[in-house]
C-alpha cells in the first residue's frame, strides 16, 4: 500500500541561517500511530509545520495521500488535521460553532450530525453552547482535537498532546487516539513523554539535531536495543572480580556487595546459566537476585547521547 505521507530529503534552513532539518526522509503508512521523539529544539515542530504547509522547506518533497504538498497545497492540506499545542481561537466563540467553523474553512458543507458526534466522542457535547473561555484547560485541549477533526482528515498531527496536563486527561487523550486509530485515522504525534510513545505508538522515530536518527517498529526497537540487567546481592562482599569471571559483562558495586550482569534480550543465549555455574566454582555466593529491563526511555537517552 502506498504510504499516506512520504517525505523525501526535506531540508529547512531558517532565515537566520540555522539549519533545523537535515535531509529528512520518512514514510508513514495509512492507519499507523507514529510517535516522533526528540529533545528540545530537535526539529519536531519544524517538521510538522513544514508538512502542514506552515513553514516552507528549503528543499525536498512532501507527498500526502498522492498530492504534492508543495505544489498542490490545498488538496494535501485537506487530508491533514493539526492539533497545535495552544488555543488560537476567539475566547467568546461557542464550542459547537468553532468546530463547525473549522470545517467551513476547508470549504465543506455544514454537517451538524458530524459535529455532534465529534463533540460527543470528546465529551464536549454538554459544553456545546458554552463560550471557549469558560472551558477548563483539559476541555480546551479536547476542543483543539475536535476542531482538527471537523473536516474529517485522514492524517492527524498531535503536537505534544499531553504537555502539562494531568494524568486523567493524559489517559483520556490516549483513549481518544486509540478510538481514532480504530477508525483508520493515521496519527503522528510528538511527545516528550516516552511513556506516551510506549503506550500508543506502532512505530517510533527519533529526531535529533534536525536529523532522523532512527525509525523503528516500537516492539522491535525494544527487542533490539533493550537490555536486561541481572543484579546479584552477594552473601559476602567481594574486593575484586575473580579472574575466572572476566569473560562476563559484570560490574561490581563499589562496596562490593552486589554484581550486575548486563545481557541482550535478543541474544540467542543470555549466558546466565554458565554465569551461575562459574560463580559457584569461583566460590561467589549470593542471597537473592533481580532482573530489570531497559525501558524505551533508557533506549532514547542512549540514542540521543550517541547521536
Ligand atoms: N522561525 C525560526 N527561525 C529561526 N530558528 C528557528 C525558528 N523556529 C525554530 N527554530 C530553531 O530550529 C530548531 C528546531 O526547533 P523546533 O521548534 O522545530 O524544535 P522541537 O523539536 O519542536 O523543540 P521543542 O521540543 O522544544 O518544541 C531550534 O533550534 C529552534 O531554535
Amino acid at each position: 500500500m502506498a504510504p499516506i505521507l512520504s517525505v523525501r530529503d526535506l531540508e529547512k534552513t531558517y532565515d537566520g541561517g540555522f539549519q533545523a532539518l537535515k535531509s529528512v526522509s520518512l514514510d508513514i503508512s495509512e492507519g499507523e500511530v507514529f510517535a516522533l521523539l526528540g529533545p528540545n529544539g530537535a526539529g519536531k515542530t519544524t517538521l510538522i509545520s513544514t508538512i502542514c504547509g506552515l513553514v516552507r522547506p528549503t528543499s525536498g518533497s512532501i507527498d500526502v495521500g498522492g498530492f504534492d504538498a508543495l505544489k498542490d497545497f490545498r488538496a494535501a492540506r485537506q487530508l491533514i488535521g493539526l492539533v497545535p499545542q495552544e488555543m488560537p481561537t476567539a475566547p467568546f466563540e461557542m464550542v459547537a460553532d468553532t468546530v463547525a467553523f473549522s470545517r467551513g474553512l476547508f470549504g465543506l458543507k455544514p454537517d451538524p450530525a458530524l459535529v455532534e458526534s465529534i463533540l460527543k466522542d470528546l465529551s464536549l457535547w454538554d459544553k456545546r453552547d458554552n463560550a471557549i473561555m469558560s472551558l477548563s484547560g483539559g476541555m480546551k485541549r479536547r476542543l483543539l482535537v475536535a476542531k482538527a477533526l471537523a473536516h474529517e482528515p485522514r492524517l492527524l498531527f498531535l503536537d505534544e498532546p499531553t504537555a502539562g496536563v494531568d494524568v486523567e486527561l493524559r489517559h483520556d487523550m490516549w483513549r481518544i487516539v486509540g478510538n481514532l486509530k480504530e477508525r483508520g485515522v493515521t496519527i503522528i504525534l510528538t511527545t516528550h513523554y516516552i511513556e506516551e510513545a510506549e503506550e500508543m505508538a506502532d512505530r517510533v522515530g527519533v529526531i535529533n539535531g534536525g536529523e532522523i536518527i532512527l525509525v523503528e517498529d516500537k516492539a522491535e526497537l525494544m527487542r533490539k536495543l533493550g537490555r536486561k540487567l541481572l543484579t546479584l546481592n552477594l552473601s559476602e562482599p567481594l574486593s575484586a572480580l575473580p579472574a575466572s569471571l572476566a569473560q562476563y559483562d559484570l560490574t561490581l558495586a563499589s562496596d562490593g556487595t552486589s554484581l550486575v550482569y548486563t545481557y541482550d534480550t535478543h541474544a540467542e543465549r543470555t549466558g546466565i546459566t554458565s554465569l551461575l555455574t562459574d560463580l559457584s566454582s569461583a566460590g561467589v555466593r549470593f542471597q537473592d537476585l533481580q532482573t530489570d529491563q531497559s525501558s524505551l526511555e533508557d533506549i532514547f537517552v542512549d540514542l540521543v547521547k550517541s547521536g
